[in-house]
């Protein structure tokens, strides 16, 4: 059965791309234009969408966390901190006042920052009906920053007029978020906090767009932390992950080159074992109530210096899910 009918209409137009992810769950990768994927979603394997050949031969790379029980429900009233992860909290902790130096260890998330404003742009925009052309095409919407660190991407969603809160666990990251946005009054609005995801879920706080960008590798529990972005998300509102995937390419890229070779980032920023491949992303946001209906990949131009948004999801990658509606009887 499939689950997800939006984009049917993408089909006649485009390739299309099919993973066969564990028993029971199909992802239907559609490639569209504007180098992303539009996903669909099957939850029975006994009537998949093709013959069967046309799925991956391949086995999940990371059966066991794809066939992994649920994670429980959220408790609104309980007090956790499951996302936390303590040691990748002291790494960020000890570069924490160089986050808006652009040739420093957050060197990558400057340079990353256009591609991801602008998927978000656009994903948002055709989401909630906004012209991409306006100046301010947010104006109006409540978004929150997961993780914003010192505010690279909450500044530039500020300014495309969204009202912006940002979280942070690491409280240096946000008294220097703080300092500089003060720097212009547009940004000056963004209102930061030192919390966590479940700690605004707890407070029964919602958002239109729940986005959390190069965070999901460093926190202690994935799908539990996917779990709090969609109790942060309002029904039919946006949720946005960015990460890097586990794959050979990521690895060597990612963790060698970008670590021990160019020391873009400090040894040790990421851990293999912590990526996620964008199918299992899909499927604990779905798991999550989050139907991820868009995809894309971040490339590098070594040439250039530059990043640009591509349908290349091996090592860098972004998914724009929206918050499936809860039936009520
Ligand atoms: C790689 S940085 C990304 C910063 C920002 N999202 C960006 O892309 O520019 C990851 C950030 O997530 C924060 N973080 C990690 N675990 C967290 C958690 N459980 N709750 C809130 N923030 C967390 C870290 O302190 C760090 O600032
Ligand atoms: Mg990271």
């Amino acid at each position: 059965m499939a689950t997800k009918f939006r984009i049917n209409q993408l089909r006649a137009l485009s390739s299309t791309v099919f993973h066969g992810i564990g028993d029971s769950s199909y992802l239907h990768l559609i490639r569209a234009p504007q180098n992303m994927y539009h996903i669909r979603h099957f939850s029975d394997a006994s009537s998949p969408p093709l013959s069967p050949a046309s799925y991956s031969s391949a086995p999940p790379q990371n059966a066991e966390l794809l066939t992994a029980p649920r994670p429980e429900k959220i408790n609104r009233n309980a007090s956790t901190t499951s996302s936390v992860n303590q040691i990748e909290l002291a790494k960020f902790s000890a570069i924490s006042d160089t986050w808006w130096d652009s040739e420093g260890p957050f060197k990558p998330l400057h340079a990353l920052n256009p591609s991801r404003v602008s998927f978000i742009r656009s994903t948002l925009c055709r989401h909630f009906r906004r012209d991409p052309c306006s100046v301010r095409p947010f104006e109006g919407l409540k978004i929150v920053d997961v993780g914003c660190g010192g505010g690279i991407l909450s500044e530039p969603l500020a300014r495309l007029g969204a009202t912006v809160t940002g979280i942070d666990i690491v409280d240096k990251n946000i008294k220097i978020a703080r300092v500089h946005a003060d720097l212009d009054p547009v940004t000056s609005t963004i209102e930061y906090c030192c919390t966590t995801a479940e700690n605004l879920v707890e407070q029964q706080k919602e958002f239109d767009a729940v986005i959390a960008s190069e965070v999901i590798e460093h926190v202690a529990d994935p799908a539990a932390f996917c779990q709090s972005l969609a109790a942060l998300t309002v029904p039919n509102g946006a949720t946005v992950v960015s990460t890097i995937n586990r794959s050979m390419r990521a690895f060597a890229t990612a963790i060698v080159a970008a670590e021990y070779i160019l020391h873009w980032l400090p040894r040790g920023t990421h851990q293999w074992s912590s990526l996620l491949t964008p199918e299992e992303l899909v499927l604990i946001l779905q798991r999550a109530s989050i139907s991820v209906e868009e995809m894309a990949g971040f490339v590098y131009n070594p040439l250039t210096g530059q990043w640009s948004l591509s349908d290349d999801t091996s090592v860098n990658y972004i998914a724009f899910g929206t918050k499936i509606s809860q039936q009520t009887d």
